[in-house]
């Protein structure tokens, strides 16, 4: 039906090129598309073989502007979860991508695809940005823990969830089950690694009282493979660590510990001159990767993130294939003219599959 011409169409750019990079050949896609054409024409959709959906997770990933990590995107493990109905039976997946993701430290890039949209409707939704945060409270102007998780932390309190009130609260998992309404679920601490800030060389880091989860996992957005849109594809890679030392950790409306970390260092946060703000940001980064490092957890720091992505640049021109990217965000927010990105021009121009955003199931 002619309503099914935009799903078929992106179907065949996605099975042509996916095929090709893996090896199928002329007969095979042909075959493949004229099955999707029966499915599409009789069911209104249709669904990807794991093939299929591993490679098209790993181009997702390889085509994402906004990403400095991409070189390792052909490694991406991908768990089929397309079978599971039910917010419990989430969970259990979830603990299941938290504890294989982490591997005590040793991070292993995964992503975890949960039932696609069917007719514009989810049958599941994580309410959660990542899988593991920490909440934010408002009292009476003054804001502890994550001030980005005031909104949902509110929401999670509503659902008649308690944190202890701590700055480091790791929030619970909320997952809506259409029909069904919202639940949210408690994250065993066996799952949860976290690690203490310590300066290899300031001791009075230790009086920060800082820590930050070891394992960043991106739980809202949609990845779009064929036409297909997975609006529940958990994924995880390890951290760079400017995000927690140069912005969750440093920014004025976030952690805000710049100040405190100059104090420690006795600096002259009087005058901007002194460059206070850059020494204390450089003590603090430093603080960051020497503790992920001593704890036996993966983390990259910016410039060996930017070697890496160099790397990934040249081996996509090897394959033949446009580079695209959007520098403002590949940029790293510290020293980032130290970095090759930031002396060129990148062609922002967005590819599919991909991720993007959708809407917050809640507003
Ligand atoms: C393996 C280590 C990885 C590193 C070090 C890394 C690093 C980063 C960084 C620093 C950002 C910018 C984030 C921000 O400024 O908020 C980013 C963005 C992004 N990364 Fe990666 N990444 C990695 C793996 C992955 C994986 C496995 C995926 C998906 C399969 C992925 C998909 C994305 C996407 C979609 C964005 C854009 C997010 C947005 O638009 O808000 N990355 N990455
Ligand atoms: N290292 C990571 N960092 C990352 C990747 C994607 C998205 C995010 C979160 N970005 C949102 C924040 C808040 C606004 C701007 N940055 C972090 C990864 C997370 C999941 C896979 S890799």
């Amino acid at each position: 039906a002619m309503s099914n011409r935009p799903l078929i169409e992106e179907a065949g750019y996605f099975i042509q090129n996916c095929y090709a990079e893996i090896g199928m050949n002329e007969t095979d896609i042909e075959n493949r598309l004229n099955e999707i054409i029966e499915e599409v024409n009789q069911t209104g959709t249709y669904q990807h073989s794991f093939e299929e959906l591993e490679h098209g997770a790993r181009m997702a990933w390889r085509n994402n502007n906004r990403c400095i990590g991409r070189l390792f995107w052909n490694t991406l493990t991908v768990f089929d979860a397309r079978h599971v109905k039910t917010a419990d039976g989430a969970f259990d997946e979830l603990l299941n991508h938290i504890e294989f993701a982490t591997n005590d430290g040793k991070i292993r890039p995964s992503l975890t695809v949960f039932p696609a949209q069917q007719d514009g409707k989810d049958k599941l939704r994580i309410w959660n940005h990542q899988l593991l945060r920490y909440a934010g409270y408002e009292r009476d102007g003054t804001i502890i823990g994550d001030s980005s998780s005031i909104e949902f932390t509110k929401q999670c309190l509503e659902l008649g969830w308690r944190g202890e009130g701590t700055a480091f609260d790791i929030l619970p998992i909320v997952i809506e089950e259409a029909g069904v309404g919202l639940r949210y679920f408690e994250l065993p601490g066996q799952a949860i690694m976290e690690v203490e800030l310590n300066h290899p060389e300031i001791e009075g880091f230790a009086d920060l009282a800082a820590k930050w989860y070891a394992v960043p996992i991106i739980a809202d957005m949609k990845m779009e493979i064929g036409g297909i849109h997975y609006t529940m594809a958990p994924f995880n890679g390890w951290y760079m660590g400017t995000e927690i030392g140069a912005r969750n950790l440093a920014d004025e409306d976030r952690y805000d510990l710049l100040p405190a970390v100059a104090e420690i260092m006795g600096l002259d946060t009087k005058s901007n001159r002194s460059l206070w703000k850059d020494k204390a940001l450089v003590e603090l980064n430093i603080a960051v990767l020497e503790s992920f490092a001593n704890a036996g957890v993966t983390i990259v720091d910016h410039h060996t993130a930017a070697k890496q992505f160099k790397s990934f640049e040249r081996k996509e021109e090897a394959a033949g294939r446009t580079v695209t990217g959007n520098w403002a965000w590949l940029i790293p927010p510290l020293s980032p003219a130290t970095t090759h990105i930031f002396h060129k021009p990148y062609n922002n121009d967005i590819i599919k599959p991909n991720f993007f955003y959708q809407n917050l199931p809640y507003q």
